[in-house]
Order: structure tokens, then sequence, then C-alpha cells
């Protein structure tokens, strides 16, 4: 999207439904949003993501005028919150972030972080992780993100990332399964973490608690998919929504479902920007 940040028309009818109801009835709308590749660029280093330079600029002018903005995504609420540069922004007074997809919440309001006891596995799988990764001939490149709650292995900076992220689906998947936990695969990471929450769930939950008559979530990574469900279940329960695939080549399961699909954070963010010209707080939403 360009800098005249035209809203576009979603390809679908649901998806022409669930923007104008936003539209319509801007007060009663969750918009959830992905951080990595949604709000930020991808990098070769996780540690140097950060959110695209307008992404909180046009947040804080679309967050003012809608119920609720959710960060939904695989990285620690507060990671997400630095990384994002969430915190003290007039504006996102509001903003919730649902991190660990889901398992742990930091509420902008208050600045309180909730988040669940740790799954005992996570440290067993930790012991083991370095060794297996010998064993199974991960070489130069492929990093072990400590993520407190859960563990991600990237392949990334490997020579052949894709060949690499392969040959550790098995032996990771058998970790994980040993131990009572469950490989999330993402865009040349597998992460090792607890089972029973997912960004479905999380999106579904904070949508009933802010009681949402509609809903837009935009991701690009198979984490999202659960999310894009979510948004299947609530329009057949005739709570209309729209779903935003931030683009990418890396993965096209979403695109081949969304709505919408823009060109990856800058899409996004060119997006988020429209929608806050349309509902009135366009002229102070900086690029
Ligand atoms: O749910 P998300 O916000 O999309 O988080 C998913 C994972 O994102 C991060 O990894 C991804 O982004 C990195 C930085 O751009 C990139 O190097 C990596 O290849 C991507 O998979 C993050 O490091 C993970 O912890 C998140 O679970």
């Amino acid at each position: 999207m360009d800098a005249m940040d035209a809203l576009p028309t979603p390809r679908t009818q649901a998806g022409q439904d669930g923007l104008a109801a936003l539209l319509a009835r801007p007060r009663t709308a969750v918009v959830g949003l992905d951080f990595d590749g949604t709000l930020a660029p991808i990098v070769a280093d996780p540690e140097q993501a950060r959110a695209h330079p307008g992404a909180v600029p046009a947040l804080a002018a679309l967050a003012p005028e809608i119920a609720s903005v959710a960060v939904i995504t695989g990285r620690p609420p507060e990671v997400a919150v630095r990384y994002g540069g969430f915190a003290g922004v007039p504006g996102l007074e509001h903003l919730t972030v649902l991190g660990h997809y889901g398992a742990e919440r930091w509420d902008a309001a208050t600045g309180e972080l909730t988040a669940p006891p740790p799954h005992p596995g996570v440290a067993a799988a930790r012991a083991e992780l370095p060794g297996l990764l010998e064993r199974a001939g991960a070489g130069e490149g492929t990093w072990i993100e400590e993520k407190g709650r859960a563990l991600a292995v990237h392949t990334r900076r490997a020579p052949d990332p894709r060949a690499a992220f392969e040959a550790l689906r098995a032996p990771l998947a058998d970790l994980a399964t040993r131990h009572g936990l469950i490989v999330e695969p993402g865009r040349m990471v597998l992460e090792l973490r607890p089972p029973g929450m997912d960004k479905g769930v999380a999106l579904l939950d904070h949508a009933r608690a802010v009681q949402a008559g509609c809903v837009v979530y935009a991701g690009d990574d198979l984490g999202d998919l659960p999310a894009f469900a979510a948004i299947e279940k609530l329009r057949t329960n005739g709570v209309p929504g729209l779903l935003v695939c931030s683009g990418s080549t890396e993965v096209t399961e979403l695109a081949d479902r969304a709505d919408l699909v823009v060109d990856g954070p800058e899409g996004v963010v060119g997006l988020l920007r429209a929608l806050a010209a349309q509902l009135g707080r366009g002229s102070s939403a900086a690029s």
C-alpha cells in the first residue's frame, strides 16, 4: 500500500461484510495483529526485530476509535512490548498483548503481566536440547532462542535454512512428545512449547471479553491459522470478521484463506493507517 493508503476491497463477500461492519460500528471492533512478519519485518536475528516505524503511529490513531487492539504473538509479551515500542504511547492506553500464543497477557492500562506457572517439560527439554541438536547434525547458524516458557530453534541463519528446518522436525517432535510439549512450526523456526493454548483460543477469549461485534485479524505464519479459524467460527455465529494476510513468499497457507492479502508489514501499516483515516484520526497517523 502506498502513501495514499486507500482502503482496499477484500476479495470475498465475507471479508467485505467484515470490513463494512468495522466501518459501521467501530466501537465494537477488535483488531488482532501478529507481531513478527506482520507488525515487524522479518530479519535474520530475532533479537533485532522491531516494529515497522509506521506501526505504532497507525495503531495509536486507530485504537481510540475501536473497542480493542490486541497484539497476539508467539513472543513473550514483554519482548513484544519492548521490540514494538508499545508502552507509554498516547492512544495505546488500552492495548493488550497476548504473548506466548495467548498463555501470557500484558495490559497497557495497568502495565501488569499475567502468566500461569511454567510447564515442567520445558526445563527437561532445555537440558536435552543442545545434545539433541549436536546428534542431529545441526551446524553453524542453527540457534536456540530462550523464551522462558518455551524454546525456539531457529534455522534462518543456517547455510540451507529449509534443509536445516526439515532435518530437525522429527527429532524435535520426539523431544516435545517425551516432555508433554508440542512443536509449533513457523518461518524457519521450530518452537517447543506447552500445549493447550493457541492464537485462536486467545482471540476468541478476547473477543468474548470485550463483547466484540466484529473482529479483524492480520497474520503471516502458520501459528496464525488458528486465529483465522476463530474468525471463521465467529462468522458462522453471526459476528462479521476480516482475515488479513501479511503476504510473504515463505508461507502461502494464509494467503489462500485470507479475504485480503497485503504486502507484508508495510502493507499492514498502510491498512491500519487507512482504517484510522476512515474512522477520523487519519491526520494524526504519521507514516
Ligand atoms: O507470533 P509471532 O509474533 O509471529 O512470533 C513468531 C516467532 O517470531 C520470531 O521468529 C520469526 O521472526 C524472526 C525475526 O524476524 C525471524 O528471524 C524468524 O525466522 C521468524 O521465525 C520469534 O523469534 C519467535 O520467538 C516467535 O515465536
